[in-house]
């Protein structure tokens, strides 16, 4: 068993990871795991891992999940709203993504990221045992929230999703592509379905600039049988959501070609949670939280009384 140092990232201290005088693993951008925070997961990969503490002591956990080809570095802004609430901020980049081990934004089967992100809570659980823990996704990340809290639903207190993977969106699985993945799957599964368009991303330039210049960001074609995974996860979330009951705040745009909005839709109406919202953005692209400034602000603002009403704590809870 790997010992959890205190950030909650396994180091393999106690187990010789690499005989006297072989290089330390590196990163994919060539850096040393043991100077990175990372957990190792089930296959033996180095998972990058990162944590965002508050000044004083944490009050809940916020597990954010990203999506397909970005990486959690990205949701420093978030964090640092949620840590300005005392929560505890962890998350990870999922395996073939950003700082992580594996071949770029491949994956055999998608319960792989859900595995990894349980390995992930169970580290932060036994670090913080008593806190409530919340779950936030974006896009294929929220497709992985879903499915994790479905396996866990007892662990978490409430599940905020940003424009998720729900139902594939017509424009980026066109039903030709989806008809291809499947065909070819067996005969040429790195086949690229073509890369997501950085302008789809977000109406606002700046952003889409930081997108397309990123070089933790795998700009690079998606392969069919990543997009064969992540129709096989669109089955699987539809059918957890009828026995769904955490609490759930929902963010989509009206004009989102990378995840139907319909998928939103779709999940607000059919779970079962007493508490579920769904907040609609006229004319705004796919990453809310990296959208034009009167949307994310408003995002981050109904994150922000959401938990703080979740947490019955001070703050714009409007008893009535
Ligand atoms: O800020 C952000 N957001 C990001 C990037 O940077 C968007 C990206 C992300 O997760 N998705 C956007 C693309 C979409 C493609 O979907 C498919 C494609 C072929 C197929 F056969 C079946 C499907 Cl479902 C999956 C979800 C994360």
């Amino acid at each position: 068993e790997a010992l959890a140092d205190k950030h909650g990232a396994s180091t393999a201290g106690d187990t010789p990871m690499m005989p006297e005088g072989s290089t330390p693993a590196l990163s994919p951008q060539g850096v040393p795991y043991t100077e990175l925070s990372h957990y190792i997961n089930a296959d033996g990969q180095h998972i990058f891992s990162r944590y965002w503490k508050p000044s004083g002591s944490p009050r809940a956990l916020m597990f954010i999940v990203h999506g397909a080809g970005e990486h959690c570095c990205r949701y420093d802004d978030l964090a640092q709203i949620l840590t300005a609430l005392n929560f505890l901020v962890f998350s990870h980049d999922h395996v073939g993504h950003g700082q992580s081990e594996g071949e770029r934004m491949t994956i055999h089967d998608f319960h792989i990221f859900v595995r990894d992100n349980i390995q992930h809570l169970d580290l932060m659980k036994k670090q913080y045992p008593d806190l409530p823990i919340f779950m936030c996704g974006h896009s294929m990340g929220g497709a992985i929230a879903i499915l994790t809290v479905d396996e866990r639903p007892d662990d978490f207190s409430g599940l905020i999703l940003i424009s998720p993977l729900v139902l594939p969106s017509p424009q980026s699985a066109t039903s030709f592509k989806v008809f291809a993945a499947k065909l070819l799957n067996y005969v040429l599964p790195n086949l690229s379905l073509g890369s997501i368009d950085p302008s789809f991303v977000s109406r606002n330039k700046k952003e889409v600039e930081a997108y397309t210049t990123d070089p933790l960001v795998y700009h690079g074609g998606m392969k069919v049988s990543f997009g064969v995974q992540l129709l096989n996860a669109t089955s699987r979330v539809e059918k957890a959501l009828p026995l769904f009951k955490v609490p759930v705040l929902l963010f989509h745009g009206t004009l989102d070609k990378l995840c139907d909005i319909r998928g939103s839709h779709v999940m607000i109406d059919t779970i079962q949670s007493e508490e579920k919202t769904l907040k609609v953005y006229e004319g705004a692209f796919h990453a809310l939280h990296k959208e034009l400034p009167e949307v994310t602000s408003s995002v981050f603002q109904e994150i922000e009384s959401w938990l703080q009403q979740k947490l019955g704590g001070t703050g714009s809870s409007n008893i009535v």
